[in-house]
């Protein structure tokens, strides 16, 4: 009979370090190193004692605790303690490291790369798993560009910030007040605009272009706002003058999952699940409507591609 994985965590536990239950009728149980070093500890004895509890130490008392998980608001609260947590040092470095920025790098292409990465790839990986998949689409490193991607969820940010890009988020402006992350936004020349207002908008966008002529990238979520249903929204134009003005690629992202583990309305909770980040061909052109259409069809095409994958496979 195969072995099968236990969920004892208030997370997703990393590979090598899934506990993995015992064959049918056997009660013994084991940590899993890099899949392939077994070896039996005291928490195999906790285990079993569970599993007495629960049943009677058979194969349906292994099943069943094997049901055992914790609630999205208790993953929550660890995601959030976790988050505080791995961004304490990394705050810490950009406040001592800012000074030093604004003299050698004020449009910040260069510094700060590995550290946003950091801190959102521990952030996250007791909780989900992320797929990339296009990687190979991503321009290099330094090379200017606008990211434009759908947005489900406020943990979209997380798997993006792992691609190790320095891109600049243009955020709300209510969300650099946030502590923490709302000041290291800040510090690293993201963009702030205020809803429902034009002359903010049209600031924004001439201070992304004086960015990207000066070789940063910067990222929108063109539809403004989270998908309260999972349906792409309209998408704003914004971005797609940068592009067009400035003569930059447009690089369509499709984020999968996210709307599912955190949805919008619903922050205190984190379910379990897993997360896609597709990274699309670059986009080029000097009208904005037309890549303001393509960047939008792309991505409308591929979360429709990958609901029917999922469809197939429930
Ligand atoms: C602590 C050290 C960590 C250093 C790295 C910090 C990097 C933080 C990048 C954060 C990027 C956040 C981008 C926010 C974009 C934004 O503002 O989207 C709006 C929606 O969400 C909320 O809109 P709504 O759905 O209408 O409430």
């Amino acid at each position: 009979m195969q072995l099968s994985t236990l969920s004892l965590f208030p997370f997703s536990v990393p590979k090598f370090l899934h506990i993995k239950a015992s064959r049918e009728g056997e009660s013994r149980c084991y940590f899993t190193l890099n899949q392939g070093f077994n070896r039996s500890n005291k928490l195999s004895r906790y285990i079993v004692i569970r599993s007495q509890l629960a049943g009677t130490g058979i194969l349906d008392a292994t099943n069943s605790l094997s049901e055992i998980k914790p609630s999205p608001k208790f993953r929550g609260v660890c995601f959030y303690g976790m988050t505080v947590m791995a961004g304490v040092l990394p705050f810490g470095i950009l406040i001592v490291a800012h000074p030093l920025a604004l003299i050698f790098d004020p449009y910040k292409t260069k510094f700060y790369n590995l550290i946003p990465k950091l801190w959102a790839t521990a952030s996250i990986a007791p909780f989900f798993d992320i797929e990339l998949e296009g990687l190979e689409n991503l321009p290099p490193q330094n090379a200017p560009a606008v990211y434009v991607s759908n947005h489900q969820s406020i943990i979209d940010f997380y798997p993006l910030l792992t691609l190790g890009r320095s891109f600049k988020f243009i955020g709300k402006n209510t969300v650099f007040l946030y502590p923490g992350i709302g000041w290291a936004m800040y510090i690293l020349g993201m963009i702030p605009v205020k809803r429902m207002d034009i002359r903010s908008h049209l600031e924004a966008v001439r201070r992304c272009m004086d960015l990207v002529r000066n070789g940063a990238s910067v990222f929108f979520f063109p539809e403004g706002t989270r998908s309260k249903d999972g349906k792409l929204g309209d998408f704003k134009k914004g971005a797609f003058t940068v592009a067009a003005k400035t003569g930059v690629p447009v690089i369509p992202m499709t984020l999968i999952g996210t709307g599912e583990i955190m949805p919008a309305g619903m922050e205190h909770v984190v379910n379990s699940g897993s997360v896609k980040l597709i990274i699309h061909k670059p986009i080029k052109g000097n009208d904005p409507e037309i890549l303001r259409q393509l960047a939008r069809n792309t991505i409308l095409d591929t979360l429709s591609i990958e609901a029917q994958k999922k469809k197939r496979l429930s």
